[in-house]
């Protein structure tokens, strides 16, 4: 493998720890993003040596692929049913391993895999912990019929919230509107600080029009977090805490 740049090298070590907690016979969930691609690659590895019979499922296309590349058998999630454990990275992780996810666009499927799930582990470098949400964007999948009408919705949230004086931005990737895999379109929300995650995403899920928020609250149960030198911290959360 080609040396390791400091940032891959914490994402490698946090991916190989969550692998570590892989075991024979588990039902999985594969999260999306370059984080997991680490954690697909140690996951296919381990799988090959060891001999381990999982089940999986895919958070996106991508990560589908990559695992099918890599030798993984991928089913659908409603042919596993239910699943002990998914590993997914994220955008942000607050002191409750409250989460923004959704920088590569796959949140809701993540979220639908995640809330499948027995446990949901997180894997991140150290930039991705903060003390409060809302520094990175906070993407919104949104049905494309109604667009504008949607953004209006949201616009009146957020100001009754005091949240954002600054456009929602329709994420565009080589030019072209993003669509997820679901053939929806994002809004990135430029927040800065978000004060009450849990007023916001009641918010937001109450809009016809938005499918899915990047707001992943009192899902995540553990989250490693690698560090440039290999090295990996457990962040754990008390169940029943917001
Ligand atoms: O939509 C993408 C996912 O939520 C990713 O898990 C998240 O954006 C983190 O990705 P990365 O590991 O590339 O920072």
């Amino acid at each position: 493998m080609p040396e390791l740049s400091p940032s891959d090298t914490a994402k490698d070590a946090a991916a190989r720890a969550a692998v570590a907690l892989v075991q024979d016979g588990m039902r999985l969930g594969l999260g999306t993003g370059s984080t997991a691609v680490f954690m697909v690659h140690r996951l296919a590895e381990r799988v090959r040596a060891e001999g381990l019979r999982l089940r999986c499922a895919a958070t996106s296309r991508a990560t589908c692929d990559l695992a099918g590349q890599l030798g993984l058998r991928i089913e659908e999630l409603d042919e596993i049913g239910w699943l002990d454990l998914t590993i997914d990275g994220a955008d942000e992780i607050d002191p409750d391993l409250n989460l923004i996810k959704g920088g590569g666009g796959a949140h809701l499927r993540e979220k639908i895999t995640a809330a499948a799930s027995d446990r949901m582990v997180v894997i991140a470098d150290p930039g991705k912990v903060v003390e409060t949400l809302g520094a990175f964007h906070l993407p919104v999948e949104v049905i494309p019929f109604g667009l504008e009408v949607t953004r209006v919705h949201i616009q009146r949230l957020l100001d009754s919230a005091g949240l954002s004086q600054r456009p929602m931005l329709l994420r565009q990737r080589d030019g072209v509107v993003f669509r997820t895999d679901e053939d929806n379109v994002i809004l990135d929300l430029s927040l800065d600080c978000i004060g009450d995650p849990a007023q916001l995403a009641r918010g937001l899920s109450a809009i016809p029009g938005v499918v899915e928020h990047g707001l992943f609250l009192n899902m995540c149960q553990l989250a490693l977090i690698g560090s440039p030198d290999g090295s990996v911290i457990e962040l754990t959360r008390i169940e029943g805490v917001a």
